[in-house]
């Protein structure tokens, strides 16, 4: 579990990114964080691994504050992934994908094992483990990003856009591969997006972020829907959502939340 406790962070020129925020992240979940740009996403993200240390306040993972763990340490133990896959140009996949085993002291060839049952994982053919990232697609480089993440075999897996720099059929495929790796994997996810829709399909626990850094709501995505905390909120998902986006309908008296299509994709809970 992470937890956020009264957290602040405020940068050496004045900008207040994150304002006094208290969240609980549970075990084994996805949260999305969204919100809009500068709202502070990325730096809430970022100080679970203390990427960015919090000015006031506390980040807990499993009730230890993270502000006592060794940043590198802490680092080696939590999958990171971001939009444009982050991986070294000069480096094979196979060799991106081991990197962090291989610092942590794993053997050489361990770490290729582990990576090449990675490919696997996240849907990728183990041919593709010689090539340079330049020589894979958008997709399949995000895929290799993923798979690097989860080469420590983390508890945690903090994705920053991960599928931001992709096209929208590329995107809708690592969207359900994520899906389908969670219900496998079950680690803590917390998700960074500008996307409604991303954050509605992937989150258990959705956190709408507001400029200045502070939280307008944190709640699953029929609660979300069916009682926004605010007009912020509600104009949040009423505006940014596009034609394929989920909305409530009232079906024999009860809240269900639907696609577009009029799909039922979940019934709110009384
Ligand atoms: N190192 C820094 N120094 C000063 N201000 C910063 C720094 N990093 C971020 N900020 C500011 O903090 C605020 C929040 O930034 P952050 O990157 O966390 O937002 P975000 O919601 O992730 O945005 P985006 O969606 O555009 O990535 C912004 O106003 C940003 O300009």
């Amino acid at each position: 579990m992470i937890e956020f406790r009264g957290v602040t962070k405020q940068f050496p020129d004045g900008t207040v990114a994150v304002a006094g925020v208290d969240i609980v992240m549970p075990p084994h979940k996805t949260t999305v964080l969204v919100g809009s740009s500068g709202s502070g996403k990325t730096t809430l993200l970022r100080m679970i691994n203390r990427m960015v240390d919090p000015t006031s306040g506390q980040v807990l993972i499993d009730g230890a504050d993270v502000a006592t763990v060794d940043p590198v340490r802490l680092r080696r133990g939590i999958g990171y992934v971001m939009q444009n896959s982050g991986l070294l140009p000069h480096r094979k996949v196979v060799d991106n994908i081991a990197t962090v085993p291989l610092l942590r002291g794993t053997s050489k060839a361990e770490a290729r094992a582990h990576a090449l049952e990675l490919l696997d994982t996240v849907g990728l053919d183990r041919s593709l483990a010689d090539r340079y990232p330049s020589q894979l697609s958008g997709g399949q480089q995000q895929r290799v990003g993923v798979a690097r993440g989860l080469a420590v075999d983390p508890n945690i897996l903090l994705m920053d856009e991960p599928f931001g720099a992709v096209d929208p059929i590329v995107r809708a495929e690592l969207q359900q591969e994520l899906l389908r790796l969670q219900g496998e994997l079950g680690k803590t996810v917390v998700f960074v997006t500008h996307d409604i829709d991303e954050a509605f399909l992937l989150g258990d626990q959705v956190v709408i972020m507001q400029q200045g850094g502070k939280i307008s709501q944190a709640a699953s995505p029929t609660e979300i829907l069916a009682n926004p905390a605010d007009d912020f909120v509600a104009d949040f998902v009423g505006a940014n959502r596009g034609k394929r986006a989920l909305h409530l309908a009232q079906v024999d008296g009860r809240s269900v939340v639907v696609d577009a299509d009029g799909r039922p994709a979940g019934i709110l809970a009384q």
